[in-house]
């Protein structure tokens, strides 16, 4: 699913109303029968009492025909409009009048006017601010804006939270809404998925609006999310006739005294991603507990008995993974350094690799093409140097990608793969993955894949999207308090099984739920 800016929103609206001939407000209208009719499902005319808070633009114009669709069906509201400037949308200005016309006169609120009381168990519709927030809001829309938050009451936002910006982080946290659910137009928006501005919000869903597709479907956008139907078309059937030699020879070069058990997870977790071979490269001694442990890798001995000394061996990998709990010892750095000089394999890169990377960039020229780099938030700081917000730091890690051709993962709640100046958002995982290991388990994940000739930007995608479906699946099993890295890597072929299971409807869901329940 693409993900769209600001103006190519207000593209996608004009070339819309265009080819459609219809007027901008048949699609307010459009937007506003959309978020009724959600409203309604849910809510049955349950006699809550709705406040509506519409802005004096666009956003507040869908609030203010929302208004009128639920006074029509016998709601039980009170509208406000939030007067921040004189300069009031035409299609607002509409609503408003439609509104007056079935007699519902909503009260103006400026920097003078007492906040309306609201009570917990109300419903609040937060139409303030869409997608046009161009500056700060003024001190007493600030001021209500967290009047409502203090009255704890459930918080509908139209489009995006009242108070998020498009394209930049949030400098004043008093000054966004926090949304309980958020119902977007049409594609989801790019900080719902970021760190610093996803905060804002507990769920969302899209509702179409009826966005011309031809639009849609041409526009190339900086940013996608990877779902389901993103990867499934990237994934490489198993032939019949195939072999083990057919699915690459993949090397994991790692490890130190006290952490083999990263090379282990990274080992394993190539495997089960369905790599051909796998050989683990470790210092003496990780040699025995890999052996034993994971007897279905081959295991090369560094002449280092506790840290990786020279890194010299005498297969040729299709792939190799380097860095995890590597340590970086002097020695180690010089090894890594020749191996670089001498590599000729495609390489995905992760922690102490990474980190002796930081803190010698002639190194990154050395790296070959489209080398893949997993780092943790911190590890992508040393990289790129400190950002201003999350929006700073993708243009900062985008040109970095450009600058070494290589291929981004920026991890965290949402994994962002960066490569050729766009992004791709993963949409899998769970806070259960926060736990030691799990990244050891994605550098596998994505070694196995590039094993098994898929690109590395397919790769880095799709095993993004692997590792946080097969925590989402063993999750539900061990809590999320319980979760290891072992469990994500036991879940990684549930994971490609999943793929291919078409979801039930769900009502259907819901009775399966039902009878699983009335059968324990
Ligand atoms: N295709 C779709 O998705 C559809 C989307 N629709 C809806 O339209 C929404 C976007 O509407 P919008 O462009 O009118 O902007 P909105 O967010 O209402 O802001 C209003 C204006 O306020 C101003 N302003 C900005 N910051 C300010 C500040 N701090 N303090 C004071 N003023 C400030 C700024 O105007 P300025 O003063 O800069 O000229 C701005 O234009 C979108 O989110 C969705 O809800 C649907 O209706 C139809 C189809
Ligand atoms: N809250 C979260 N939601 C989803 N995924 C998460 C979350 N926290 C961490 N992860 C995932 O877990 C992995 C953690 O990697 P990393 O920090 O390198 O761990 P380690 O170094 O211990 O292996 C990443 O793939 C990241 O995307
Ligand atoms: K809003």
């Amino acid at each position: 699913m693409k993900i769209f800016s600001a103006q190519q929103i207000y593209a996608a609206d004009k070339f819309t109303i265009k080819k459609q001939e219809i007027t901008s407000d048949a699609l307010m209208e459009r937007a506003a029968v959309q978020i009724f009719n959600w409203m309604h499902m849910r809510m049955q005319g349950a006699p809550v009492k709705i406040h509506l808070f519409c802005g004096i633009g666009n956003n507040g114009g869908d609030g203010m025909a929302l208004a009128r669709h639920l006074q029509e069906h016998g709601y039980h509201i009170a509208v406000y409009v939030v007067n921040y400037s004189k300069k009031r949308s035409d299609d607002f200005l509409l609503n408003l009048e439609r509104l007056k016309e079935r007699k519902v006169w909503p009260e103006f609120l400026d920097s003078g006017s007492e906040f309306p009381e609201i009570g917990r168990d109300d419903i609040i519709v937060d139409a303030i601010f869409g997608i046009g927030l161009n500056r700060p809001a003024d001190d007493w829309v600030v001021r209500l804006i967290q009047h409502l938050h203090a009255s704890q009451a459930f918080i509908l936002s139209v489009d995006i939270p009242s108070g998020l910006f498009m394209d930049k982080g949030v400098q004043n946290p008093d000054a966004v809404i926090k949304a309980n659910f958020v119902l977007s137009f049409q594609a989801p928006k790019l900080p719902f998925f970021l760190p610093g501005t996803g905060i804002y919000l507990n769920e969302w869903e899209v509702l179409d609006i009826g966005l011309d597709p031809e639009y849609l479907t041409n526009t190339e956008t900086d940013y996608e999310l990877s779902g389901k139907n993103e990867v499934l078309p990237l994934y490489i059937p198993r032939e019949k006739f195939s072999h083990k030699g057919t699915y690459g020879h993949a090397l994991v070069v790692g490890g130190s005294k006290g952490k083999i058990g990263a090379v282990h997870s990274a080992s394993k977790a190539c495997l089960v991603t369905g790599a051909g071979l796998v050989t683990a490269y470790v210092p003496e001694c990780g040699v025995l507990p890999l052996q034993t442990n994971l007897p279905e890798t081959m295991v090369i001995a560094d002449e280092g008995v506790d840290v990786l000394n020279k890194i010299k061996y005498d297969i040729e990998p299709k792939v190799i993974a380097i860095g995890i709990g590597m340590g970086q010892e002097v020695s180690t750095i010089q090894a890594f350094t020749t191996f670089l000089d001498e590599n000729k394999s495609p390489l995905v890169i992760d922690a102490d690799a990474l980190n002796i990377l930081a803190t010698n960039k002639a190194l990154l020229k050395r790296l070959p093409k489209e080398s893949v780099l997993t780092p943790h938030p911190k590890e992508l700081e040393r990289l790129i140097g400190k950002w201003k917000d999350d929006f700073d730091k993708l243009k900062k890690a985008k040109a970095f990608s450009k600058k070494y051709a290589c291929v981004l993962i920026i991890k965290g709640a949402h994994s962002i793969v960066i490569y050729d100046g766009k992004g791709y958002v993963n949409t899998t995982g769970n806070p259960g993955m926060a736990t030691a290991g799990s990244g050891d388990v994605l550098t596998g994940v994505v070694t196995g894949l590039v094993a098994q000739g898929y690109s590395p930007l397919k790769a880095a995608v799709f095993g993004t999207y692997l590792h946080g479906r097969a925590g989402d699946i063993a999750v539900e099993q061990s809590g999320y308090q319980a979760l290891t890295a072992g469990d994500i890597c036991n879940a990684i072929g549930k994971a490609f099984i999943d793929l291919f299971v078409i979801p039930k409807p769900p009502e259907v869901q819901e009775q399966a739920k039902e009878s699983e329940q009335e059968k324990s």
